[in-house]
């Protein structure tokens, strides 16, 4: 079973929101809520693979310095297993915006836990909840 490396990144706001995203139709696990991001190309480090998708997917540019890391991901899908860093960022330049998903939405912490999510990101919602 192949190990998948997809680095993630949760998006904070001034007002402490988190930014999930929905997976678009006829994609894998089409409609879930998820944080942007994707997955690692050989030879790129965590970093730099996710400043690559925020912006494809987001239209915003970060910086490796503005990334922090908080946890994990570690989980066995049907055919693959996915390993997947999150981090933080609160500061990025542009404006968001869904140029790949159905729809974003900025969510309170507390809220999370309301919107489908893939299995592997269950366990990362209470290190969000405690962080923000
Ligand atoms: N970005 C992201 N992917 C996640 C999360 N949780 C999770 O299980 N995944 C899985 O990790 C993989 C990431 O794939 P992706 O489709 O986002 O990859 P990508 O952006 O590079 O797209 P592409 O492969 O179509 O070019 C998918 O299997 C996805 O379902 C999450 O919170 N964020
Ligand atoms: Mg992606």
């Amino acid at each position: 079973m192949p190990v998948v490396l997809v680095a993630a990144v949760a998006l904070v706001d001034s007002d402490g929101r988190i930014l999930l995203a929905q997976r678009p139709d006829g994609k894998a696990m089409a409609g879930l809520w998820e944080f942007p991001g994707g997955k690692i190309e050989p030879g790129e480090t965590p970093e730099a693979a996710l400043i690559r998708e925020l912006h494809e997917e987001l239209g915003i540019d970060v910086s490796a310095a503005c990334l922090a890391p908080l946890t994990f991901a570690s989980h066995t899908y049907e055919t693959f297993h996915l390993l997947m860093p999150l981090y933080v960022c609160r500061k990025w330049t542009g404006f968001v915006q869904p140029r790949e998903h159905k729809a974003l939405k900025w969510v309170p912490s507390s809220e999370l836990a309301d919107y489908p999510m893939p299995a592997a990101d269950l366990p990362l919602i209470p290190f969000l909840r405690d962080y923000i």
